[in-house]
């Protein structure tokens, strides 16, 4: 949240200058407060896993948050119920004609394969087009974030010889951009993948910056420059003990998997991993909720027509 001070208070021009959020006292007066409305399209086949990771980290604001849960309605589940799915989501269809101030798009175990032969493709690229003009932000994790970049910049993913998969330290490109604000200069984050967005795919493109990577793990964090859509290629929603359960997983089924990288003490299966980003993953969904759909999202959600004259 943002501090609010008088309007001439000398610590405002400093605090600027560091980029804390200072709100002046004229423009708080403006400020009306209600719910946001945010959808989690929830691609993953463990489903509450995910979910709880998810509403853990946007439960941990001072903004109240009414959540929908979207699944995709091309796709039959193997793992999860109908019932379930009945009970607890909704489908594209039934919100495609209410606007939304947040979505996030969770990962998905198919990036071994073309994205066309994903059998809710169809379906992901129609909500990929109406997130440009229903939502204020858009958070990808994952395969989301190579679907979303694909689809959205023609970035292309590449299949990597060793799994990349273990907790990496990164680095900021640009401290100054409000997604980091608080993160330190080397910061921990999970990643589990077989596939990669590369940096000179991206470089080149003018609506988007690269605005955190890790020198084993990639590209991390790539955002549009007006923060409208957001990539992120690792996962600080994971819980402690999530890539274990993964490793386990593989192992167990007799997979060739190499031990997860910096995550277990002495690389020592048998020894409990400790999680070195919970800060770090609270911090950047703390920030994305308020820089990039708070305090971006009209008060009057259906406003949204004047301002995205596209619709
Ligand atoms: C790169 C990232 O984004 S990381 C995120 C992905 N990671 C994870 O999901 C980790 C947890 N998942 C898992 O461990 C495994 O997928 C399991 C154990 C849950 C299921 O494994 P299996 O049943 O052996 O795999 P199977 O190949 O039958 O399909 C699993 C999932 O793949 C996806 N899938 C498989 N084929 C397709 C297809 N053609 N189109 C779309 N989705 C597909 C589905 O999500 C499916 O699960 P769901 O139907 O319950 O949603
Ligand atoms: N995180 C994924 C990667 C494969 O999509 C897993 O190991 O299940």
């Amino acid at each position: 949240m943002p501090i609010k001070i008088p309007d001439l208070l000398p610590a405002k021009e400093i605090l600027n200058g560091e980029n804390i959020f200072v709100m002046d006292e004229s423009l708080a007066y403006q400020q009306d407060i209600r719910p946001l409305k945010i959808a989690i399209l929830n691609l993953m086949p463990t489903k509450e896993t995910t979910e709880t990771q998810l509403l853990r980290l946007l439960g941990n604001s001072p903004l109240q948050v009414d959540i929908v849960l979207l699944h995709p309605s091309t796709h039959v589940s193997k793992n999860t119920s109908e019932e379930y799915l009945r009970t607890f989501y909704k489908t594209f269809e039934e919100v495609k004609n209410s606007r939304f101030d947040g979505l996030i798009i969770t990962g998905a175990p198919v990036e071994k394969m073309e994205f066309e032969d994903v059998n809710y493709w169809d379906e992901l690229l129609e909500i990929f087009d109406w997130s440009k003009t229903h939502v204020t932000s858009t958070l990808h994790i994952c395969w989301a974030s190579q679907a979303g970049l694909y689809y959205h910049f023609g970035v292309p993913k590449w299949d990597v010889d060793e799994k990349i998969f273990g907790v990496f330290e990164h680095t900021i490109n640009q401290p100054k951009v409000k997604l980091l604000r608080g993160f330190d200069e080397l910061f921990h984050v999970p990643h589990s993948r077989h596939t990669e967005v590369r940096r000179e795919d991206i470089e080149g493109i003018d609506e988007l910056e690269i605005l955190s990577e890790s020198e084993e793990a990639g590209v991390y964090l790539v955002a549009t420059k007006d923060g409208k859509q957001i990539f992120v290629t690792g996962h600080s929603e994971y819980d402690p003990l999530s890539l274990k359960w993964e490793y386990d997983r593989d192992i167990n089924k007799g997979l060739d998997i190499e031990i997860p990288r910096h995550y277990y003490p002495n690389d020592d299966p048998n020894k409990v991993p400790p999680a070195r980003w919970r800060a770090h993953a609270s911090l950047l969904f703390a920030n994305w909720l308020n820089y990039y759909v708070y305090q971006e999202t009209p008060y009057d959600i259906e406003e949204t027509k004047e301002i995205w004259p596209q619709i």
